[in-house]
């Protein structure tokens, strides 16, 4: 029971833990011992900025995102982030991720600007590795993934629902979806570029890439940035629906074929990992860089007066 609790420090099993044994322990796909639990059982973690719920039944973990108020993705967000999903991999009950967020009107604002502004050169590149992290974390899991998007995504958020098998979105069109680098007067690196290539295709991704498209949802469904469109109130529910038509695939099958789709653009990152940082950091860290984060942080926070 005391590893159970080091393990798993802020779960809350609903389960009875007092009836966990020696043989109430599994072996992960790591090796790692893990407890087993029996079917009807469900357990909810939550860290700082997730909940995780996962439902031993069918054996899909729903991600919530909840990082106030517009779930950025900052350094610790993201660290909390692959760890959550790291877990969820070696868990080896778990074979499905539905990834949605807990904030109204925002599926992830993209990463933390305010991670990218005014920092030094080791914290930029300290940030860029959690960004490759969480991208290699969600593209390459061997576990299936839907985004739920029940909200605006732009950026490091689009990317994030790429990331995933489906995207399914509220068919609400104030929300918007896309990569918006070049607004900001930034550019989306090379394997942004290709997540998106490999979901709509180049020329599509062209025209996306260059002008900063952000889809409203109903574009987002012509253009196949997402897969699906549902009133907002259905998109957890559609988001179930969808993945029991993917659990009842052989999951040996259905992972070797993700990972000959996706391989060749997650060992492109893999080998240029430090010199991608290496970019990112001269480049974001340049005065004229700096002054277009600042000119558009202005602009946002405008918006409102
Ligand atoms: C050869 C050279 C090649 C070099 C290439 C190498 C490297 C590449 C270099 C750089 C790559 C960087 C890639 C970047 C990816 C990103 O994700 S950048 C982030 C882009 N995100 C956005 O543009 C979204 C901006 N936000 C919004 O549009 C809206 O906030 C919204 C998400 C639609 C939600 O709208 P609403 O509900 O109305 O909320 P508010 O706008 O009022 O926002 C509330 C507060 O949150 C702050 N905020 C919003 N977004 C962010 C963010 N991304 N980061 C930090 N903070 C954010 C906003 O300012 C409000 O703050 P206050 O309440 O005013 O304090």
């Amino acid at each position: 029971m005391a590893t159970l609790l080091k393990l798993f420090p802020t779960c809350t099993w609903t389960g009875r833990l007092a009836h966990l044994s020696r043989k109430g322990w599994a072996q992960s796909r790591s090796g790692r011992l893990l407890p087993c639990f029996p079917a009807s059982q469900r357990c909810a973690s939550t860290t700082s900025y997730l909940t995780v719920e996962m439902d031993d039944n069918t054996g899909v973990a729903v991600v919530t995102m909840k990082s106030p108020p517009v779930n950025s993705l900052s350094l610790d967000f993201l660290t909390e982030f692959s760890i959550s999903i790291e877990k969820l991999e070696m868990d080896r009950k778990c074979r499905g991720v539905i990834l949605t967020s807990g904030l109204p009107k925002v599926f992830s604002a993209g990463l933390d600007i305010m991670e990218m502004y005014g920092k030094g050169p080791e914290h930029c590149a300290e940030f860029w590795r959690a960004v490759q992290e969480m991208w290699l974390k969600l593209y390459g899991s061997n576990m299936i993934t839907i985004a739920a998007v029940n909200g605006s995504s732009p950026a490091g958020g689009c990317l994030m629902a790429m990331a995933c098998d489906y995207r399914i979105m509220a068919d609400n069109p104030k929300y918007s979806i896309g990569l918006n680098e070049t607004l900001l007067g930034i550019v989306a690196p090379f394997w942004f570029k290709d997540t998106m290539m490999n979901t709509i295709g180049f020329r599509a991704t062209e025209l996306a890439l260059q002008l900063g498209l952000l889809h409203n949802a109903p574009n987002a469904l012509r253009v196949g940035l997402v897969d699906e469109l549902v009133p907002e109130k259905e998109v957890l529910s559609a988001a179930s629906t969808a993945i029991s038509k993917w659990l009842a695939i052989p999951d040996h099958a259905r992972q070797i074929t993700k990972s000959m789709m996706r391989k060749p653009t997650i060992d492109r990152l893999l080998s240029h990992r430090d010199q991608d940082i290496n970019n990112f950091v001269s480049f974001i860290t340049k005065d004229s860089i700096q002054k277009s984060l600042q000119v558009y942080m202005e602009r946002l926070k405008q918006r409102k007066t």
